[in-house]
């Protein structure tokens, strides 16, 4: 199997509200050449901030440019909660973005919220193998795992991404297409999260960080600072097929400007 990885750039932005801007325009922009590709954009979310950043991308002009009959939703980590709880990233998602544009449900993959962690973790790898069966999600000729076209990571204070946790071991998966955890430092404790191997197949990620808590974090991501433990955390293994874009604001930025 051929063995390249993509590119990795880092976008830095005056503002919160730049980094809004500028998501939409290049998730826009993606969303039309994937269409114009393949006749769909597999879309992956995550939960947290992520969701009011994206906030520009229902507004005109691409709430009424995009072709959003054409996306699929998926989310790299959720909380084993109803879909209708407070701490649910299907809800938030929902209220924030997806209620607001013309996406088909069909198209819309929420967790099974009556299963366990492993039982949703196990059912929603089920329906991605049937995605990949009705060539809906082609596969990875690099790494032979579903390959999804975009994922919009987050990442925590710890360097957490998706639910993949610095101490935690199923940040080491390597077989599954999704796992879970029944007790994950941020809460809620029960959660199913793609795996390295999933997340790392997609042809595009960006990883949205705002705000001066994640400074010293983003340092080490990038390689401009050791990890404070001597343990690389998760943020630190994304990378992707075709290119990995990091969208930071000023705040975030702030130790690689003083670090150079
Ligand atoms: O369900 C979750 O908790 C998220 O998917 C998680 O991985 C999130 O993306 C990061 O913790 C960053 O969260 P913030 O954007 O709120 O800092």
């Amino acid at each position: 199997m051929a063995t390249q990885k993509g590119k990795k750039t880092v976008l830095k932005f005056d503002s919160e509200e730049d980094v809004s801007k500028a998501l939409a325009k290049y998730t826009a922009d993606l969303s039309e050449k994937f269409i114009k590709q393949k006749g769909s954009f597999t879309v992956v979310l995550s939960g947290g901030s992520l969701i009011d950043t994206m906030r520009k991308l229902v507004e005109p002009p691409y709430k009424d440019s995009i072709e959003w009959s054409k996306w699929w939703i998926f989310w790299v980590d959720e909380r084993v909660v109803p879909l209708g709880h407070d701490d649910s990233n299907y809800k938030l998602a929902l209220d924030g973005f997806l209620s607001k544009v013309p996406i088909p449900s069909s198209n819309i993959y929420a967790i099974n919220d009556k299963e366990s962690p492993e039982g949703a973790a196990a059912d929603y790898e089920a329906r991605l193998k049937k995605l990949v069966e009705s060539k809906v999600l082609p596969l990875s000729a690099i790494s032979g795992f579903p390959k999804f076209d975009l994922m919009l990571l987050g990442m925590g204070p710890d360097g957490h991404v998706a639910s993949l946790f610095p101490l935690r071991p199923h940040r080491h998966e390597k077989e599954r297409l999704v796992t879970f955890i029944t007790d994950s430092p941020k809460p809620p404790p029960p959660r199913i999260t793609f795996t390295f191997p999933v997340i790392n197949s997609a042809s595009e990620i960006a990883m949205v960080v705002t705000g001066a808590e994640l400074a010293n974090m983003v340092d080490v991501a990038l390689g401009n600072a050791p990890p404070p433990d001597g343990i690389p955390p998760p943020c630190t293994e994304v990378s992707a097929e075709e290119e990995l874009t990091w969208f930071l604001d000023k705040d975030a930025a702030s130790k690689l400007q003083t670090s150079g």
